[in-house]
């Protein structure tokens, strides 16, 4: 079974991906995360992410890199929504999560495309919403957990500047697909949202 789950950022995509996995056994890509290794390659090689050319040479990274905490950074992420915005950088990454998707017994991947582009053919989709002031408030939290100074006006300006990019994109642009399941997290409790994508999923696999 492949499910797709989609959303801007900090709507708790990730969250219920990895819940679902949990629940299904089955593996989880969190594909933002690729594109935080290219924003964070593309600074270290001291590139400038707004070249496409730039951000391609960036693409050929150490999967060790996918664990190094700076990629969790804010400025990371909104590094991340400038290379992702390249054509040649989401080729670039293109079959590496759609093999993923693909592989024997399924798997649950999220990010912004996936049911759109990476996996078309999921057997559940599911797009997750929440308001943005929520969204920057969870973020916040998870950011000064980690030791950032950030405050919350810049999460939530950066959140805003990530949306209106990710949406507006010309390649893979932030939408649900026509047959997502619309989940909106803004009232409810990582539980509450968790048992709710399941019930989601089990009716569009058993209906
Ligand atoms: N329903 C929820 N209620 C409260 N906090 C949540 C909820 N869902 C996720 N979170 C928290 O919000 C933050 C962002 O969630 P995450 O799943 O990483 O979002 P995304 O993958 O969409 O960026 C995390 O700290 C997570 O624990
Ligand atoms: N499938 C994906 C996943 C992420 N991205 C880009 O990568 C950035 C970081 O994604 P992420 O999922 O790690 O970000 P959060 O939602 O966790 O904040 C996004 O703002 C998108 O620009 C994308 O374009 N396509």
């Amino acid at each position: 079974m492949i499910i797709a789950v989609d959303g801007p950022a900090a709507s708790g995509k990730g969250t219920i991906a990895r819940a679902l996995a949990r629940h299904y056994g089955i593996p989880h890509l969190d594909t933002g995360l690729l594109y935080r290794a290219v924003a964070t390659q593309v600074t270290r090689l001291d590139l400038d992410p707004a070249i496409e050319a730039d951000a391609v040479a960036a693409c050929d990274f150490d999967d060790q890199l996918l664990a190094e905490p700076m990629l969790r950074d804010d400025a990371t992420g909104q590094a991340a929504s400038i290379v992702s915005a390249h054509p040649l950088v989401r080729a670039a990454l293109l079959q590496r999560q759609r093999r993923f998707a693909h592989q024997p017994g399924g798997a649950v991947l999220d990010g912004r495309d996936i049911g759109t582009v990476i996996a078309p053919d999921a057997d559940a989709k599911l797009f997750i919403r929440a308001t943005p002031t929520i969204r920057a408030r969870r973020r916040h939290d998870e950011l000064q957990k980690r030791g950032s100074a950030i405050n919350y006006d810049q999460v939530l300006a950066d959140i805003r500047t990530r949306d209106d990019r990710d949406s507006s994109r010309s390649t893979a642009p932030l939408v649900a697909a026509d047959d997502a399941m619309e989940l909106d997290t803004s009232f409810l409790s990582i539980d509450a949202a968790v048992s709710r994508a399941i019930a989601l999923v089990e009716a569009r696999v058993q209906g």
